[in-house]
């Protein structure tokens, strides 16, 4: 069992808050769905857009440094990711939400389990639910499941995701290289955290995101505002519609617009941690439209038996150090509040 799934496993989710509506059969918003104050959702910066960094650029370094402290959001372009390799795991995520339901129903994520579909795991934190339902997959788990799906054809499905995660690993673990270059910390720290976030049963996972059509966009919410537990996320777009936005202190929400081939990179909360607070762990959510929309998104950190601690040996701790596995925990009760949690 891969390390992720075990640290999910003590905090079962009710099925209730796994199984997704069938979006196919409404024609309208169910007050299960009906989020108050949805009309806020408008309310968007649009003048203000985030930094988007051609990884070529011999500045890239300080340019992504520069862009993880005032944003702990960006957008990279030269990324070495063929756009085939991009499209190809769009069309095998839309491929997988096509199916009707009951197909879908046969690899439901487990209430104990990290893997397969479901609603997101955020869910049980809102009374309502989402406009939304997502596929999980860690390491290998997808073999079983595609077998599940298309018993004489699922070859194609787990190809596109093996070289897809492998690929993602090795940008992210670029990324995570740059980024930590930009802190205060020595090469032997830089080299020994990144090291262990690439070790083959890191906490890696890869998650597909399907936000159906929606009869009424403005009542219902893709995904609510959270922010991402592990080290970074790169996420796929695929579409050229604006529908992730960031909350900026001081500004309000600001979309995420899509940039033609480019990946969108945050800072999830390990790194936050890491950074001792330097780089914030961005807080996003996901609005919905009249259009499906698909993401796919490449969540990457270390195995979730290591310790993780700021790692300024100049600057007073303000977290204190716990291993990934605990971090999960907490997040898994407290959601949001976990950082506060674990402050000195
Ligand atoms: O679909 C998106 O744009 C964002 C997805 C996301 O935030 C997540 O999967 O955690
Ligand atoms: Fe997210």
């Amino acid at each position: 069992m891969s390390d992720l799934s075990e640290a999910y496993r003590d905090y079962p989710v009710h099925l209730q808050h796994i199984i997704p509506l069938d979006f196919h059969t409404v024609d309208s918003v169910p007050e299960s769905h009906e989020w108050p104050h949805s009309d806020c959702l408008k309310a968007v910066i649009d003048e203000i857009s985030i930094p988007v960094i051609d990884l070529m650029d011999p500045s890239a370094e300080k340019l992504v440094g520069h862009a993880s402290e005032n944003w702990g959001i960006f957008q990279v372009t030269n990324h070495g990711v063929p756009l085939s390799m991009l499209m190809d795991v769009e069309c095998e995520a839309r491929r997988l939400f096509l199916l009707p339901i009951e197909e879908k129903l046969k690899v439901l994520r487990s209430p104990e389990g990290a893997t397969g579909y479901g609603a997101a795991r955020i869910s049980p934190f809102f009374s309502k639910f989402m406009w939304h339902e997502g596929f999980t997959i860690i390491g290998s788990s997808s073999l079983d499941h595609a077998k599940e799906l298309w018993p004489h054809e699922h070859k194609r499905f787990c190809d596109v995701i093996d070289e897809y995660q492998k690929k993602m690993k090795e940008l992210a673990h670029k990324l995570l290289l740059l980024i930590l270059k930009s802190l205060e910390i020595s090469e032997e720290d830089i080299t020994s955290c990144a090291a262990s976030a690439c070790e083959s049963n890191g906490a890696g996972a890869l998650q597909f995101n399907s936000y159906p059509c929606c009869p009424n966009p403005s009542r219902a919410i893709g995904l609510a505002p959270h922010t991402d537990s592990l080290l970074l996320t790169i996420l796929n777009q695929t579409q050229d519609s604006s529908a992730l936005q960031i909350f900026r202190d001081g500004v309000g929400w600001i979309p995420v617009d899509p940039v033609r081939d480019a990946l969108v990179v945050n800072v999830g909360d390990l790194l936050h941690i890491l950074s001792n607070g330097k780089f914030p762990s961005v807080y996003h959510r996901v609005i919905v439209s009249e259009k499906h929309r698909i993401s796919v998104a490449y969540f990457y950190g270390p195995r979730t038996d290591s310790q993780v601690a700021p790692l300024s040996r100049i600057e007073v701790p303000i977290y204190r150090s716990l291993s990934v596995k605990e971090f999960i925990s907490i997040k898994a009760k407290h959601l949001e509040k976990a950082l506060s949690f674990i402050r000195i």
